[in-house]
């Protein structure tokens, strides 16, 4: 029987990778030991076997004796341990939800609905390292599968409206803090329908911009608002959620030569947890709107293309339609008028399924080989 280690299980992405595999039930059949950075000793969860404890997940000793580990702990995490772990000789799987590894010509992103066959080359030569992708490009590679695998692309420029999880549980729970206390500060004024609508406006922006607002994760306030940049600040201007674009897309498709050019602008916004994404795409040939929705609906099981009429986009085009769900729905799709190789598109995906925890669970059964 295999032996997997589980790291960073009781996290957020964690939760959602143990809540699909067991709703899959791709523990079964496996010897699971449930590792933790700050629990060891304690009562593991019922798939270890009965009595089983967590096992100390700074333990290059314990974690070697796993044939695979899936790591949702995080980069540092990740940094501190994967090198002494491969030092010490350990030929075991590494699949990781941190982006650590992602660039290390080692590693491969995987992505298995759009880079299958990738994925399936590095096992056959020996590969070791399996990493998940980005959720932006993770989530806008399943919506645009199609024209990937079709080679379609020239470029895409992708503008983002990225949710609060993203930036981890705390960020969440802060933008709902300031959603209620903006709600709080006006409640009378809202109760009462003669108030005057920019006498409420005057109070909510006051409230936002006081001192005592609670913003310690984003920095500044989300709720009623925005924030155009996501990560680091790289050199040539670009925030390091936008460098990922091209990167990783690039290493996703297995392309190193002629990479597909993707840049954008990234934006944090008061959604939950679906990233959202307004895509400007030159494709390598004037393709009819028709065949270009074929083409997308056709790529896998979750893109679901939404016609490009109000009704069909305000109901399935949201993150309150998909959050929770492993759809990606992709609409907005139309000529641009720059000219008919131009078109938009719109898409919407839950950045902790296919974002995050999705990927790494199917490359777990690919590695498995079942
Ligand atoms: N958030 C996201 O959108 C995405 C995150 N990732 C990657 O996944 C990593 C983990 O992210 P995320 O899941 O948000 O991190 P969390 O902060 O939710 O969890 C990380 C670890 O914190 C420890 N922890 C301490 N207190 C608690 C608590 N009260 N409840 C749960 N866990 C606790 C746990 O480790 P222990 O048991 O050892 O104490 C847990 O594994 C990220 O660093 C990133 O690399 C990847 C894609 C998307
Ligand atoms: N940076 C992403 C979330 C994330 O964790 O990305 P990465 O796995 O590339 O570090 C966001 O804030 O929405």
């Amino acid at each position: 029987m295999k032996k997997l280690g589980l790291v960073g299980w009781r996290g957020m992405v964690g939760s959602v990778l143990m809540g699909r595999m067991r709703e899959e039930r791709d523990l079964e059949g496996l010897d699971v030991t449930f590792f933790s950075t700050s629990q060891t000793g304690e009562a593991a969860p019922e798939e270890a076997g009965a009595g089983a404890t967590l096992q100390d997940a700074n333990s290059v000793e314990a974690l070697a004796q796993m044939d695979i580990i899936i790591s949702c702990q995080g980069g540092d995490y990740t940094k501190a341990v994967h090198p002494a772990l491969r030092q010490s000789g350990w030929q075991g799987y590494w699949i990781d939800a941190a982006s650590a590894l992602r660039m290390v010509e080692s590693a491969v992103i995987v992505l298995d609905p759009v880079n299958r066959k990738v994925i399936d080359d590095a096992l056959a030569s020996g590969v070791k390292d399996y990493i998940g992708g980005n959720c932006t490009v993770s989530l806008m590679m399943m919506a645009l599968g199609g024209l990937f695998e079709q080679d379609l692309i020239e470029w895409i420029s992708p503008m983002t409206y990225q949710a609060a999880s993203g930036g981890g549980a705390r960020h969440m729970r802060e933008l709902i803090n300031q959603m209620g206390l903006i709600n709080s500060e006006v409640a009378d004024l809202l109760a009462d329908p003669a108030s005057a609508i920019l006498e409420i406006d005057r109070k909510v922006s006051a409230k936002a911009r006081s001192a005592d607002f609670p913003a310690d994760q984003f920095g500044v306030p989300l709720a009623g608002s925005l924030i155009p940049w996501i990560d680091a600040q790289l050199d040539n201007g670009q925030s390091k959620e936008e460098w990922k674009g091209q990167a990783e897309t690039n290493k996703i498709l297995g392309r190193s030569a002629e990479p597909i050019p993707v840049d954008g602008l990234c934006v944090r916004i008061g959604a939950m947890r679906c990233h959202s994404q307004a895509l400007t795409i030159k494709l390598k040939k004037d393709l009819p709107v028709a065949d270009i929705e074929a083409i997308l609906a056709g790529a896998n099981d979750w893109v679901k293309v939404i016609p490009n009429e109000k009704e069909a986009t305000i109901k399935g085009l949201t993150p309150t339609a998909v959050n929770g769900t492993l759809s990606v729905p992709v609409g907005r799709i139309r000529k641009l008028s720059m000219g008919p190789q131009y078109i938009s598109a719109f898409t919407v995906g839950d950045q902790l399924l296919w974002g995050a925890a999705e990927p790494l669970r199917r490359v777990l059964n690919i590695v498995l080989g079942r």
